[in-house]
Formats: structure tokens, sequence, C-alpha cells
């Protein structure tokens, strides 16, 4: 895969320029995308810049959030060539940090679960995932350094894990989701893919304009809390073999591992995330639902017929019980001698065929916490498919889940 270090390490050496840099991403789309088609469009003639701390890195940005250069479509043919007058402000920082937005890459249609047409980079008759499909296909296939997703549900950590890269989905609003067509307000995040941690740590510094995120010096021993959900639906058991071996790993590396278990509280919390997601889509999308029903997709549309039923008293009751989670789950951070959460990314490897995107049910409870989090590759099947674990801060902690997710890294080899 392209990393970002690297890319910029030779760049800063002098023995890569940022055309040569961007060069090498749009050698290696032009021969993987067939196989991939992780791209809804690509810019024919990019400017690169020549000075920036992102100079020559180029970047998908998730065809949900707007470019002002390039269509931005939201995977559906409602939204076919539409032209945002501006960027979103995200992009306009990467411009501002010297990286170039070379393509749009695939979503699903308005980031919910109807499949894309992009292909698993590791094995083509398995899904990318979802709804970030192409950004984490892109980085997964060696074509890109670095790309942008959103999570609602488990859209940056789940496809980040089936398709083998890292995947950072960030404290909620820690970037600006200003210009990113909305699903549901209160918990639409921006994440990002790289292709390893150090990758990722440096990409979400710099575009959050807080340094500190990428200088968490190895916390020494993190005291890492493992927990596998019970009000989770089942775990493929290669995915809990994942889980354990990076557990094991951390404990020979020096971390401080211990068995946790979650309030019922959190099963509350967890069954509330699509009662706040499916009542904010109701309004986020009421235009196209009004005015386009029959061409948004099968589950989208299936989505947003029932969504019509949810109702402010339950909104509301949702809202409250997931503000009392978040409290709590402060206390499991700070009181419950833990640094960082390790979990699954995702119930198993990538499903077979293109027609699902796979299951948010290890990713929703955290989106909804609002928490940082980051999925790391771990081994792959023996079919070949990665398999990733993920680990959870606390809010606005993000350099420590980073941290703790570089030992990880490293410890599994
Ligand atoms: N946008 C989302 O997070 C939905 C999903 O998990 O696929």
């Amino acid at each position: 895969m392209l990393s970002l270090l690297d890319l910029r390490a030779r760049i800063d050496a002098g023995t890569l320029t940022p055309h040569g840099a961007v060069g090498l991403a749009r050698e290696a789309i032009a021969a993987r995308d067939d196989a991939v088609r992780a791209f809804a469009c690509l810019d024919p003639r990019p400017a690169v810049a020549q000075e920036g701390p992102l100079a020559g890195i180029a970047v998908g940005i998730k065809d949900i959030i707007d470019t002002a250069d390039l269509p931005t479509g939201m995977g559906s043919p409602i939204y076919a060539g539409w032209r945002p007058k501006a960027d979103a402000p995200v992009v306009a920082r990467l411009r501002r940090l010297g990286a170039v937005p070379l393509a749009k890459t695939t979503t699903t249609p308005f980031a919910f679960l109807d499949p894309t047409a992009t292909r698993n980079p590791r094995h083509s008759g398995h899904s990318p995932g979802g709804s970030s499909a192409g950004s984490a296909a892109a980085v997964g296939a060696g074509m890109l350094p670095l790309a942008l997703g959103t999570q609602t549900g488990g859209s940056v950590i789940r496809p980040a894990a089936f398709c083998g890269v890292v995947g950072v989905k960030p404290s909620f609003r820690l970037l600006p989701t200003v210009g990113v067509k909305c699903y549901s307000w209160a918990l639409d995040t921006l994440g990002l893919f790289a292709a390893r941690v150090g990758d990722a740590a440096r990409a979400l510094a710099l575009l959050a304009e807080r340094p500190g995120i990428d200088l968490v010096a190895d916390t020494g021993a993190p005291r890492i809390g493992v927990v596998v959900p019970d009000f989770c639906d089942e775990a493929e058991a290669d995915a809990l073999a994942a889980l354990q071996r990076a557990a094991r790993a951390a404990e020979r590396a020096g971390a401080r591992v211990h068995d946790l278990s979650l309030a019922p509280l959190f099963g509350e919390a967890f069954a509330c995330h699509p009662v706040i997601q499916d009542y904010e889509a109701r309004q986020a999308l009421a235009w196209e639902y009004a005015h386009h029903r029959e061409a948004l997709p099968p589950l989208l549309r299936a989505a947003l017929d029932a969504a019509q039923d949810v109702g402010t008293d339950a909104y509301d009751a949702a809202r409250r019980t997931a503000h009392r989670a978040r409290r709590s789950l402060k206390d499991v951070f700070g009181e419950g001698d833990v640094d960082v959460i390790l979990t699954l990314s995702a119930p198993g490897a990538a499903p077979e065929g293109l027609a699902s995107t796979g299951d948010s049910r290890f990713n929703r409870l955290w989106t909804l916490m609002g928490v940082p989090c980051v999925t790391v590759p771990v081994e792959t099947t023996g079919g070949g498919l990665p398999l990733g674990v993920q680990v959870i801060a606390r809010f606005g902690d993000d350099g420590r889940a980073l941290a703790a997710a570089r030992l990880i890294e490293r410890a599994v080899g």
C-alpha cells in the first residue's frame, strides 16, 4: 500500500517530487481500478502544490463530501452531475495543507446500506463494506495513501477492517461535517483511511490542527479493557481469535490487559442508535423522499418508509439514554482502570458477494458515544480476507487511541 509517511519522507529527502508522488497514485489507479472500481470520478488534471505538509499526497474524497471542482453525486442518480459551488471545509483544509483531492470515492447511496459496485481489493468476490466503500478499497488496493470517509453506524471502521487498512473514526465533531450530506446530525462523523496507524495519525493531526494527536508518545503500558459486548449478536470465530491474538500481543508488548464487561445501560444505548438515526434521517432526506422516493434504492427507501413512524417522544427518550450512557462511559475509563477499550471491528471478515456491505453492530454504540475509534489490521483468514480489531479511547483522547493502536499494530507484526 502507499504510505503517507513514506511518500512525505521521500519528498522531504528530495528523492521524490510532489508531482512524482501523485503520479504514483495515478499509475496505481490506472493499473488496478478496473478490478476494484473504487472511484466515482477522477480529476484529469490535478493541481499539485509544491509546498505544505501534505504536498504530494493524493486523497480520495467520499462522494457525499462537497468538492467545487468535481461532481458530488451522493451515490445516487438523483444527484448525477451535481456540482457544489464550494469545497467542504475539510476539503479546503486538505488543499491548504498541500494535498491533492485527486478523486471522489464511491459511496453507498446517501451513505446508507445499499451496496456499491466496488469490490474488495483483497478478494474481488467479496464486499469492501460500506458506506465508505471506495475510500477503504482505494487505500487497500494501494491506489491512494489517504482517503476520507464518514460514519453514522459503522461506515469507516467496518470497510477499513474488511479491506485490511487502518480506519479512524475520530471523536464526534473533531472534524467539521459542514458540506457533507447529512444522514443523522447527532451521529455523522468524518473519518479517514490510511495504510498504517502512523500515516493516519499524521493526517488527522494536520486536518484537526491538533499536533498532539500525532505526538502522543507511546503511552508506555496502556491499560486495555477487552470486551465483546453481550448485546451484540455472535461474532465469527475468526474475528474472536484475531481479538485474542491482538490482546495477547499487546500484553507481550507491555500493555496491562484485562477483560471488561459493560453495564446494561450500554445495551439500552445500543438499542437507541437506530431510533436517533432514523428520526434524523427522515428529516435530513425529506426532500429526496418527497420528490424522488422511487429513485431511492430499496434498503434506503424501506428505512425511510419505516422512519416516518419514529415519533418525537421516542427520539427524545433515546437521546436521554444516550446522554446517560456517555456520562457512564467516562466512569469506565476513569474509575475502571482503562486507558483504551479493545473490541471487534466487525462480526467477521468481508461478506461474500456484493449484495451486503456487512453489519455495523460492533460499531454503532461507539459512534453514538462519540468516542475515537481506530481499526488495526491483525491477520487474514485462510481465504486471504483481512480481520481487524478496534481500539477505543475516551472522548477527545484521539491521540491515545492512535498510540495504543500503534502498539498493537507493531505487536502483531
Ligand atoms: N453510514 C453508516 O455508517 C452506515 C453503515 O454502517 O454502513
